[in-house]
């Protein structure tokens, strides 16, 4: 698997007037594994922790490497490594029809565009969208619209899949289809979750809290840890 390396990478962010604040503490972690979860509560610092990986945050201290390329320096080749998919699919899905979707996240990685839209296709028939291949992208449901998103993420080929919160927006049934989805890739996972079933499914589990990790390593451990903290402020 990839390496992913933090190395004290903290972000802080400027308060009109009144100095800046932390966002994330400095943070030093190396994530080898193949799917990681990072959890914790409502602006606890892990989407700036997950954007930081491939650049869409920048460390304003401390170092991210992915692979070698630090995230700042050589955040091109980054982004080509890391893929992104964010909670809500239609930060990303911009064009009318799911295909051309598709053919525009290949715009750059393919020239001719017959082979484009044939490698779009394959891909929408890779995620089981095939028939909906030519509907227009608001015709979907949510969890067919976050199938497509991350197959749009999918069709560049990225070592490492970065998810943030990609189910929270869905029901049950589409929960799991984008879930089995995430979980059946080859590459590396970096999820993002408020789903703690999804998090026990993970080969390791993040916490953060208060712009901090606080906890870090097998899930069971990790989601225990996060839940004591939880129930400590329901009793506070
Ligand atoms: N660019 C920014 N400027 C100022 N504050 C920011 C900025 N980005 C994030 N924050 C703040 O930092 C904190 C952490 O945000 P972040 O989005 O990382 O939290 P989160 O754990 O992902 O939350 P959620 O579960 O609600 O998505 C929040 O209080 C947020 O408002």
């Amino acid at each position: 698997m990839p390496t992913i390396q933090l190395d004290a990478a903290a972000v802080r962010v400027p308060l009109p007037g009144r100095g800046e604040r932390e966002i994330l503490a400095p943070t030093t972690l190396t994530l080898t594994q193949r799917r990681i979860g990072i959890i914790g509560a409502n602006g606890s610092g892990k989407s700036t922790l997950a954007r930081m990986l491939n650049g869409l945050v920048r460390p304003t201290s401390g170092r991210v490497v992915v692979e070698g390329h630090d995230v700042v320096r050589d955040g091109a080749a980054v982004r080509r490594l890391v893929g992104f998919c964010f909670t809500d699919p239609a930060a990303q899905l911009v064009m009318p029809t799911c295909v051309e979707d598709i053919e525009l996240s290949l715009r750059r990685r393919v020239e001719d565009g017959t082979t484009r839209r044939q490698r779009a296709l394959d891909v929408l028939a890779a995620n089981g969208l095939a028939e909906h291949a030519h509907d227009s992208v608001h015709s979907l449901s949510g969890g067919q619209r976050q199938l497509l998103a991350l197959a749009g993420v999918l069709a560049l080929e990225p070592t490492v899949v970065v998810a943030d919160e990609p189910t929270t927006l869905l029901d049950r049934a589409n929960t799991r289809r984008v879930a089995d989805t995430l979980f059946g890739l080859d590459q590396q996972l970096v999820l993002v979750t408020h789903d703690l079933d999804l998090a026990a499914r993970c080969d390791r589990v993040v916490v953060v809290d208060s712009a901090r990790v606080v906890a870090d390593g097998p899930p069971s451990e990790a989601i225990a840890h996060y839940t004591s903290l939880v129930d400590g402020l329901s009793t506070a």
